[in-house]
């Protein structure tokens, strides 16, 4: 098992990449706390579903985008399952619009959630692993958007190469520590984020068009990934970035 006896917490854990995160650390050995909004019930049944697998599993509610959200999830997780040995920075959001017409108010929440939120997350539970001492592992969930841009995604895909930035700088600050620092970059994956935007059944079938491995991605797709990531089997690996889009981006003709 790659994580056996270590404690992973995980924001954006209730549903899509990061529920399959959580499950998937649980099944690798790992206890897991999970952050999460506003969906109990989608909480409450990965927290069921780390504890049928035998582990310690805990859900707290908290909005990323509050400063205070950060130390206080850090610190309950810590206090629940004994110490942080991963922390994943997942928890995002993708309201499709318009740029000409953007509002405000959707840019910023969409820049508060995504980079702002990360960026607390994260140093939140850097200063919990300088602390206790032994290194860590921290795994961002950046975007395939962070290399490429989104008609409708004009206030969502900077946030994304934000993500992919801020684990590159954080690499180089905490590798004294031993803290390692990676993201992975989702292609199109199947969630609640995008249910709407692939309603759209031509769109879909485009999106789908475009993968060499011929079809769009599901949760579980990201769940090995992040697990090597935050894993000693990347004992070597900090600052990098890995797509996991079924090769969408290098598919140009
Ligand atoms: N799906 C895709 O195609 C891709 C997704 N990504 C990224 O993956 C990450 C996860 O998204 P995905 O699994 O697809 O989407 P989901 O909508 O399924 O999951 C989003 C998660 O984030 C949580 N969340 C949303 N806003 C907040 C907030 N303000 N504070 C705390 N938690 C919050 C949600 O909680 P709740 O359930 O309580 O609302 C939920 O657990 C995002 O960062 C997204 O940008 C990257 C590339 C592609
Ligand atoms: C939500 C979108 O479908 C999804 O988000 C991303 O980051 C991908 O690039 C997809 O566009």
């Amino acid at each position: 098992m790659l994580l056996e006896g270590k404690t992973v917490l995980i924001t954006g854990g209730s549903s899509g990449i990061g529920a399959a995160a959580a499950v998937e650390a649980a099944r690798q050995g790992a206890d897991v706390a999970i952050n999460y909004i506003g969906a109990d019930a989608g909480a409450h049944d990965v927290v069921a579903r780390i504890e049928a697998l035998g582990r310690r599993g805990v859900a707290l509610k908290g909005d990323v985008a509050e400063p205070d959200t950060a130390t206080a999830f850090v610190g309950r997780a810590a206090d629940a399952l004994g110490r942080v040995d991963v922390f994943v920075s997942n928890a995002g959001i993708c309201p499709f619009h318009a740029f000409l017409d953007m509002p405000a108010a959707t840019f910023e929440r969409t820049m508060a959630v995504n980079l702002h939120g990360a960026f607390y997350m994260v140093q939140a539970a850097a200063n919990r692993m300088v602390a206790q001492g032994g290194g860590g592992a921290i795994v961002a969930v950046s975007s395939i958007s962070a290399l490429v841009g989104g008609e409708y995604q004009t206030h969502y895909t900077p946030t994304k190469a934000g993500v992919h930035s801020l684990m590159q700088s954080a690499a180089i600050a905490l590798g004294r520590y031993g803290i390692r620092c990676n993201s992975v970059l989702p292609g199109t994956i199947l969630t609640e984020i995008n249910r709407d935007d692939l309603a759209d059944t031509g769109k879909r079938e485009r999106m789908a068009a475009r993968v060499p491995l011929g079809r769009l991605g599901e949760p579980e797709d990201l769940a090995g990934p992040i697990v090597f990531l935050a894993s000693d089997m990347a004992r070597y690996v900090t600052g990098a970035a890995l797509l996991v889009d079924g090769g969408a981006y290098v598919n140009l003709q």
